[in-house]
């Protein structure tokens, strides 16, 4: 198949941010803040600047009973579902299908007083990875989301500021077999999240406004997004 312009930079950094999303938070380095924490979820934050806007690294934690990696990347990746769970978003458009697992966005987020109003231009993969530590262990899934250009929409051309984010969403499935040796039910899976963003905000916002923001959406839409996944497929044949 003839490789899209882009493939080389989508596998580089796909490779480069699952790497990342696997260290455990002791290996990212220091300065990792635990930030917000409810039951098996925890969230970190690093709190970092560039040129005077808060770019805080987030790294979440969490895992989820009754639910597969497939199934959580699935309901992330796919546009039908987001307008669902992703309470800031105000406008989501596919601007290019790549390939099935992978898609080009337009979103525009609803506006943060007193900052300006921000959009992203991002690609969105999504990808099976062989689970290379434990042969028989379950493989994982990610979704990986990383802002690009897109000629057709240039950056900071309307009323919204261009924002640069990239996100990864790495799952892996845990399988626990019944002992009597029936079929396995929701009952015997569960799922570890790691979701990691860096978002710039793409020009100037208050130092406290968004770490405000972060401090109050990052727990509340994790916990929102499981939440519909759960809802989503609890009487549905299991997505391994
Ligand atoms: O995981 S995703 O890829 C899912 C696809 O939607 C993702 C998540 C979050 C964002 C995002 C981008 C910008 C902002 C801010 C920056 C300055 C002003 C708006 C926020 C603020 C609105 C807050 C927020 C934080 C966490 C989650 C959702 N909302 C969030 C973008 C993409």
């Amino acid at each position: 198949a003839v490789l899209h312009r882009l493939w080389a930079e989508i596998d580089k950094t796909v490779k480069q941010q699952v790497t990342m999303a696997r260290m455990g938070i002791g290996e990212c380095g220091t300065g990792w803040q635990l930030f917000a924490e409810d039951g098996e979820m925890k969230m970190y934050r690093r709190e970092e600047e560039i040129d005077g806007m808060v770019v805080d690294p987030l790294k979440a934690v969490h895992v989820v009973k009754g639910i597969t990696g497939h199934e959580v990347c699935h309901y992330f990746f796919s546009p039908k579902y987001r307008y669902d769970w992703e309470t800031t978003l105000e406008h989501m458009t596919v601007l290019e299908t790549i390939s099935d697992d992978t898609l080009l966005f337009l979103q525009t987020h609803k506006r943060i007083w007193p900052a300006s109003q921000r959009e992203a231009v991002f690609w969105s993969h999504m990808r099976k990875l062989p689970n290379d530590q434990d042969r028989d262990g379950p493989d994982m899934w990610t979704v990986v989301n990383n802002s690009t250009e897109d000629e057709s929409h240039p950056a900071n051309s309307g009323k919204c500021v261009r924002i640069y984010l990239t996100v990864c969403l790495l799952c892996q499935t845990r399988v626990h077999p019944p002992k009597d040796g029936t079929p396995i039910t929701r009952d015997n899976v569960s799922c570890k999240i790691t979701y990691c963003s860096v978002v710039n905000p793409g020009g100037w916002a208050p130092a406290s406004v968004l770490r405000a923001v972060y401090k109050r959406e990052y727990p509340k839409f994790l916990k929102r997004f499981t939440t519909y996944v759960t809802n989503q497929t609890k009487n549905k044949p299991i997505m391994f």
